[in-house]
């Protein structure tokens, strides 16, 4: 398994509560992307500060904690050919209002701070992110290995 068939997503607070999670998975599996992991939590502020650590001096910091730690969320791995560019295409730009028509964000967000979903924006944070929140035993990709490391597999 190459890192670049792999990318991580996060089904936001909003989307949850508004009981999106069915919808916008149908949308992903009808896009062709494999569930390779997948959960429901709840983050924790510590957690939600290290994960968006490289907002931390924006505005919006403190209000996106907050909103990531309002509710559940389902984080998720997904596996499809050049996974991180092709799922950035699903689910549109960051603000709704600018997202295409039929994108996952132009569908379900609510705003920029509320917007559905996150996707990873590089293979390299794509794996770190899927290691933020999952051990490597805990990932099934397409072809029955258990992802080890980046370029390293081993039979399950
Ligand atoms: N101007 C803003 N006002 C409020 N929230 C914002 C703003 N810009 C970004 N955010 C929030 O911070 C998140 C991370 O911003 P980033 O620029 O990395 O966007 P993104 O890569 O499209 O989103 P994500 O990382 O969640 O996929 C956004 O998804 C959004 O929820």
């Amino acid at each position: 398994m190459e890192s670049g068939n792999l990318t991580f997503t996060m089904i936001k607070p909003g989307a949850v509560s508004n009981e999106y999670i069915g919808p916008i998975l149908s949308k992903i599996t009808e896009a062709g992307f494999r569930i390779a992991a997948m959960k429901m939590i709840k983050l924790r502020t510590a957690q939600a500060e290290v994960f968006y650590g490289i907002h931390r001096d924006r505005p919006f910091f403190k209000s996106l904690v907050e909103f990531m730690t309002s509710g559940p969320i389902v984080v998720a791995v997904l596996e499809k050919e050049n996974a991180v560019e092709a799922y950035r295409a699903l689910i549109g730009n960051t603000n709704p209002e600018e997202a295409k028509s039929g994108t996952i964000r132009k569908l379900f967000a609510e705003s920029v701070s509320k917007n559905a979903v996150h996707g990873s924006d590089s293979d390299e944070n794509a794996l770190n992110e899927a290691m933020f929140f999952f051990s490597r035993s805990e990932i099934f990709t397409k072809d029955g290995e258990v992802m080890m490391a980046a370029n390293q597999i081993v039979p399950r």
